[in-house]
């Protein structure tokens, strides 16, 4: 197979990895599809639905990084290291941070429609 083709194939395994081994996974994939379906239903601008799909897309990108990072620190130590807890909980702020911005803009964006 042709490396570019390899690479693709190796990204699309941890993508699948990650929805079918990650609960988080789960809740983005949920939340990702009722603001779809809100979206449909409320009517979106151009604009606003290239905003709802980077915010998605990046949410779904942050966890699979958070997922990697988890593992990465697993295969390193299984003893409790400050360090360890530090790149875990880093990671997972990373992935709040974000949670939290985007849920602030899909009110910014949705909350005016249906006033
Ligand atoms: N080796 C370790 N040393 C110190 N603290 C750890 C270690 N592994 C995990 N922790 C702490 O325990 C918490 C939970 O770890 P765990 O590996 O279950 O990740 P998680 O955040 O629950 O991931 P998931 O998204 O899979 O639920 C981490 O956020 C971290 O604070």
């Amino acid at each position: 197979m042709h490396p570019f083709f390899k690479s693709f194939h190796y990204a699309l395994k941890g993508i699948q990895h990650g929805f079918s081994a990650e609960r988080n996974m789960k809740f983005h994939c949920i939340a990702a599809l009722g603001v779809i379906f809100g979206g449909v239903l409320t009517g979106l601008s151009k604009l606003e639905w290239l905003t709802i799909i980077i915010l998605i897309g990046g949410m779904i990108a942050l966890e699979l990084m958070n997922t990697a990072i988890e593992r990465t620190v697993d295969l390193v130590t299984d003893d409790f290291h400050p360090l360890a807890k530090q790149a875990k909980d880093l990671a997972s702020g990373a992935v709040l941070v974000f949670a939290i911005c985007s849920a602030i803009i899909a009110m910014i964006i949705f909350i005016p429609k249906w006033l």
